[in-house]
């Protein structure tokens, strides 16, 4: 550590936290647990289970759903095993066995399934049959699932697309379900979250049909209040065990701010040392002291960069120690995993630049140090990655190095928001009526759908087969609503996508169809000269027709990145809460989004520098959504001391600073919300500051921000004050996505304002 933050270095660093070791507290095993599972448990180290872990098993053991939300690594699968295992297995001689009682997996990805089935197979051994059925599953696989295992791990796509659809061919399995396990369920937010938490009440009225009423068990990262949201995704009440009593080593954790350097970008703005480049250089140090470590990058190409660079910087002091540094970047490949795994633990390999695949599952033990280059997003994600450092119990290193945006620089000046009691929450509306509409048609495809059937569903529920009903697809006869076509219901809902019309990625020199992409986002992610990212590798899109539906793209090497910029009009359909704060007023509500790309701005790969702006000719979209608003008084803006002139830069500044800090407390991307400010809106006569869900019928991230407004414009106010710049920069105030090249702008406007409306926002100081 010291050596890093040597001399001119030392200024970077904005904090470090000192997380001290902490033994484990364990427990006797529960005595309802067999003994061939202790055996088993002992035979892999386990010697006694960890507090939480009996917590959240005697819970789940008494029929309460649960969701285990402690830190990474802390044995949350064990604290649902112990009760499932036991519960499913049978020691009856295979050929005389009866169907016993059944259990759910369900995980994010296909891989985190395949990892999680040699867990489970192992200490189950031939009394668990288990086996994962997913798209990769033959037909064979597949029939022994439904007929022979009691424990069977897959996906919320299989679910949707074949289990819940062929249920009758599952009856039994779903008759005899006990456990539904959930894991890493702070993935499934936002729209997601919605379509899974559709398909998951789906599958709780089959198991009903089917006389089961299975029992839920979630796993979660830390994140604020698990229960709410594990009830939000579930339809059911759910108990959160959240005290971890795993042991870890002490960590030392620093928050670093690279330098402004001496480029300037838009009108002239400082622009810092980018991440990527910082982190190179730290990798490279690292491994010159022999230190052990992997640097998180978030795309394939800069982990790449990322390797590269520290290789260069390593050559020149020792060849031999540069061909052990390597880019981590084939997919999630199991074996790829296991192997980089193994070259980190026996130290052929001392440097891994890696993109987020290797986030998940992936047991490194003896990790020395742990690079963090830009926010990955959520709070959840970077304590996944820094609690990849020290997990052998010795002591380790982590860094969190900051990218030019407000959210980041807000963090290294911040710790509290990082090391302190969590305010992020996952995000989910499983009440969006664009996700419950197709569901619902699904569900009558699978059983009639019957009134009582509809309040399971949700609010939004009535209405919307009312509309089924109209559109010819759905008929209500006495038994209830009847999908009436011939082809398959569940193809209305594509559970990963956001909806609308799909965009097809096609390679022009081979004509292969790489992949789809929503209507909606093709605009700003496929437009016509877009680097578009696919399954890590890098294209250029050579032309967008959105006439016939197609992105001609051609595989690329660029040294730059592309940012499409729009423009948006806003239109308040209804508020559907609101509070004063003051004189100040806050709102959230339906709106009528229309936004338009209008141009994209190239940026250097290495120094983020602007290397230019192209124009696009592209239609308005329109969108309904869901948005979150406040206004302020003319009396308060002259209290900020505000004139007319400078008050629509004030609001825009504070805008663009919102949607970065927002991310802090709803898990949700930047590019999945959009913001529009006005000096004078028609619908409030005020000066309105709007951010809306970028999703037709919202994702639940305004409502997010709307419940927690004073803190987190709290945080943009401190975030856009805190900023070292002068009159404003991509760290605190500019947007790149901004479609009128973030003018105007102005900084210290945009404190006063918010100031004044904080003043009378709950939890502030009261005037004097
Ligand atoms: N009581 C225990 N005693 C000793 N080791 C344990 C105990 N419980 C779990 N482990 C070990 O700790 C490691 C992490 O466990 P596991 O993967 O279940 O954690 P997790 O919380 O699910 O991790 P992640 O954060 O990656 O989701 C495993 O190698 C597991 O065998």
């Amino acid at each position: 550590m010291r050596r890093l933050t040597r001399g001119r270095r030392a200024s970077r660093v904005t904090h470090v936290e000192w997380v001290p070791a902490r033994p484990g507290q364990a427990e006797e095993w529960p005595a309802w647990v067999p003994d061939w599972l202790v055996k088993r448990l002992r035979d892999h180290g386990v010697e006694r289970p960890w507090r939480h872990q009996v917590a959240a098993a005697e819970l789940v053991r008494s029929g309460v759903h649960t969701v285990l939300a402690t830190g990474t690594a802390s044995g949350k699968s064990l604290g649902y095993l112990l009760p499932v295992l036991t519960a499913v297995a049978s020691t009856q001689p295979r050929r005389t066995r009866r169907r016993g009682p059944t259990a759910l997996y369900l995980a994010p990805t296909k891989a985190l399934a395949a990892d999680q089935l040699r867990v489970v197979s192992t200490l189950g051994g031939p009394e668990v049959p288990a086996i994962t059925c997913d798209g990769d599953s033959t037909r064979e696989e597949r029939d022994w699932a439904r007929d022979h295992a009691a424990y069977v791990l897959t996906n919320p796509d299989m679910l949707h697309r074949s289990v819940l659809p062929g249920h009758s061919r599952w009856a039994k399995f779903l008759g005899s379900l006990r456990y539904v396990v959930v894991d890493e369920c702070h993935h499934y937010r936002g729209v997601f979250g919605s379509h899974v938490a559709q398909v998951l009440r789906r599958l709780r009225r089959l198991c009903a049909h089917y006389g089961a009423d299975p029992v839920f068990v979630l796993a979660s990262a830390t994140v604020s209040e698990p229960a709410v949201s594990a009830s939000r995704l579930t339809g059911l009440p759910v108990t959160a065990v959240t005290e971890d009593a795993s042991p870890h080593g002490g960590l030392a954790f620093a928050l670093w701010e690279p330098p402004l350097t001496q480029f300037t970008g838009e009108r002239g703005a400082p622009v810092r040392r980018s991440a990527t480049a910082e982190t190179a250089d730290l990798l490279a140090d690292l491994v010159v002291d022999g230190v052990r470590t992997v640097a998180f990058i978030r795309s394939r190409r800069g982990a790449e960069v990322v390797a590269l660079q520290a290789r260069n910087h390593v050559a020149e002091v020792s060849p031999e120690l540069a061909s052990r540094i390597a880019a981590y970047r084939s997919g999630y490949l199991r074996e790829d995993r296991r192997e980089l795994e193994q070259a980190l633990q026996d130290a052929r390999l001392l440097g891994v630049a890696a993109t987020n695949a290797l986030e998940l599952g992936v047991d490194i033990a003896g990790l020395d140090a742990v690079l963090v280059a830009g926010y990955p997003g959520t709070r959840a994600s970077l304590w996944q990655q820094a609690g990849r450092a020290g997990r052998d119990g010795r002591g380790a290193l982590a860094v969190f190095i900051a990218r030019d945006d407000p959210l980041d620089t807000y963090l290294v000046h911040h710790p509290e928001a990082i090391f302190g009691p969590p305010v992020e929450s996952t995000v989910l509306d499983p009440d969006n009526p664009y996700v419950v509409k197709p569901h619902l048609a699904a569900a009558a495809a699978e059983l009639p759908l019957t009134d009582a059937d509809l309040d399971q569903f949700g609010p939004s529920a009535r209405a919307a087969i009312e509309e089924l009903q109209a559109e010819g697809k759905v008929r209500r006869r006495p038994q209830g609503w009847f999908w009436t076509r011939r082809d398959r219901a569940c193809d209305l809902a594509d559970i990963r996508s956001v909806g609308g019309e799909q965009v097809r990625l096609v390679e022009g020199s081979t004509g292969r169809l790489l992949g789809t992409v929503d209507a909606d986002a093709a605009h700003t992610t496929a437009h016509t000269g877009a680097v578009y990212l696919h399954q890590g590798e890098t294209y250029v899109v050579r032309e967008l027709d959105l006439e016939s539906a197609v992105a001609i793209v051609e595989a690329a090497d660029p040294d730059y990145t592309t940012t499409a910029r729009e423009v948006t009009d806003i239109e308040i359909l209804e508020s559907e809460r609101h509070t004063d704060w003051g004189p100040a007023t806050l709102d959230f509500g339906s709106v009528a989004v229309e936004s338009r790309v209008v141009s994209y701005l190239r940026r250097a790969l290495v120094t983020g520098e602007v290397l230019g702006e192209v124009p696009l000719d592209l239609p308005p979209r329109r969108l309904r959504t869901r948005a979150v608003w406040w206004t302020v008084s003319d009396e308060q803006l002259a209290e900020a001391g505000l004139s007319s002139r400078e008050v629509p830069g004030a609001a825009h500044a504070a805008e663009h600073a919102s949607i970065g800090l927002l991310p802090l407390f709803a898990t949700c991307d930047r590019w999945d919300i959009g913001g529009v400010s006005t000096g004078l809106h028609p619908d409030t006569g005020r000066v309105t500051v709007f951010v809306y869900d970028g999703h037709p019928g919202g994702a639940g991230f305004a409502e997010r921000g709307y419940d927690a407004a004073a803190d987190w414009l709290r945080a943009t106010r401190d975030a856009i004050a805190g900023c070292g710049c002068a009159d404003g920069c991509p760290s605190c105030v500019q947007s790149p996505k901004c479609g009128n090249g973030n003018n105007p702008l102005d900084k210290a406007g945009a404190v006063r304002l918010l100031d004044v409306l904080l003043a009378g926002a709950p939890g502030s100081a009261s005037p004097e």
